[in-house]
């Protein structure tokens, strides 16, 4: 049955609670059950705390969460689902990942230029892009 959520995936959005450090500690066993089932690196992984608008509740410092990210190649997004107000919202999340999706889509369709049966990548950065992330 789990075999089903990792099957053609194309973004892993990884959540903890920032008042739970347990919701925190367990991510460790999420991304190796994630590697586990070869979800392939070139996949989009992202980091949420989510119920950031708790402040005098938090366990998990910004700062430990932002290195965790880091180490795992992850962005980090501090969210509310309760308080868009309260630091990034929801939203941003899936715009950054439609945002890298599209980007690579466009690295494979657009910017890969077949020359003598050779692959040469053309890729520029799009300097008009605006790409919340
Ligand atoms: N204050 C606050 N509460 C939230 C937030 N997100 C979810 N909740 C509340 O947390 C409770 C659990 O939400 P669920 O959506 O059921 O999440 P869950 O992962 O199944 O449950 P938990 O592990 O208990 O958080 C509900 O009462 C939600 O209203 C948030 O960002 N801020």
């Amino acid at each position: 049955m789990v075999e089903h959520y990792y099957r053609n995936v194309h973004a892993v959005v990884f959540v903890y609670d920032v008042t739970k450090m347990a919701s925190f500690q367990n991510l460790k066993t999420w991304i190796q059950e994630c590697n586990g089932h070869r979800v392939s690196s070139s996949v989009p992984r992202v980091l949420v705390g989510n119920k950031c608008d708790l402040v005098d509740q938090i366990q998990v410092p910004s700062n430990t969460a932002l290195k965790f990210a880091d180490a795992h190649n992850m962005l980090l997004f501090e969210t509310s689902a309760k308080d868009p107000k309260e630091s990034q919202n929801v939203d941003s999340i899936f715009m950054c990942l439609a945002c890298r999706l599209k980007a690579q889509k466009s690295l494979i369709y657009r910017d890969v230029e077949r020359e003598d049966g050779r692959v040469r990548l053309t890729h520029q950065p799009d300097p008009k892009s605006n790409c919340p992330c």
